[in-house]
């Protein structure tokens, strides 16, 4: 059974059609990319898939609570140390093991550090190993490796792996090659949409992005 399936989906950005027509479905152990030049609608597909925005035509069936999603902010809290930053998504996700976490990005010599004090590709590793604690099984991933040098690449890359061997899945935008030619990969490109119609608002969706 998919973990997620999309039918004949179209997403809008600023009121305007980005992409429409789009239809997969995702089995537990796999990994999709998203391809396509900049501004296709990567991340706006991808948002869409995390209920933060709603689609303008389609639709989107998952289980309720099954989606964790590492937009462009790292989501971290500044003040807290790594294990802090991790403990909380734990409680709030379900009380997760952050060992594994910790372990699995190489944050183990950063665990008593504040979030506000690690460089950028230490905070996207926190912001990656935060995945882990969610427990969640569709992992939706928007550029996950702007930022981190081959070897936390590479880290990243186990830890997916290790993500889909556990039967999970992914849907990851990225312009990267991440070295997964297990992956499926769709080309945005071909489902432009052809209609440039303003698509009205739902009452009280906020436009702004996180
Ligand atoms: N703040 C905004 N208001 C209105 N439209 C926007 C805004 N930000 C982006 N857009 C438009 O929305 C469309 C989809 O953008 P989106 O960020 O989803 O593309 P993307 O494929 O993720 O791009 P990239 O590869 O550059 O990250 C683009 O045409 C873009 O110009």
């Amino acid at each position: 059974m998919s973990l997620l399936a999309v039918r004949d989906l179209a997403v809008a950005r600023g009121g305007l059609r980005a992409v429409e027509g789009v239809s997969f479905g995702l089995d537990p152990g796999r990994a999709l990319v998203l391809r396509g030049p900049n501004g296709i609608g990567k991340t706006t597909l991808l948002r869409t898939l995390a209920g933060l925005q709603p689609a303008v035509a389609g639709r989107i069936e998952t289980a309720p609570e099954a989606i964790a999603y590492a937009g462009h902010s790292d989501g971290l809290k500044p003040a807290l140390s790594v294990t802090e930053n991790l403990r909380f998504w734990a409680e709030i996700f379900g009380g997760h093991d952050i060992a594994a976490a910790l372990e699995a990005m190489n944050l183990r010599e950063l665990a008593s550090r504040p979030a506000h004090a690690l460089s950028a590709g230490q905070k996207r590793r926190l912001g990656l190993a935060r995945l882990m604690v969610t427990g969640r099984p569709v992992w939706l991933l928007d550029e996950p490796t702007v930022s981190l040098d081959r070897d936390s690449v590479a880290l990243f890359a186990a830890m997916l792996r290790a993500h889909l061997g556990r039967g999970g899945a992914a849907v990851i935008a990225t312009h990267i090659d991440l070295g997964m030619p297990e992956a499926e990969i769709i080309d945005l490109a071909p489902y432009r949409a052809t209609q440039t119609r303003r698509e009205s608002r739902p009452a009280g969706f906020n436009e702004a992005f996180g």
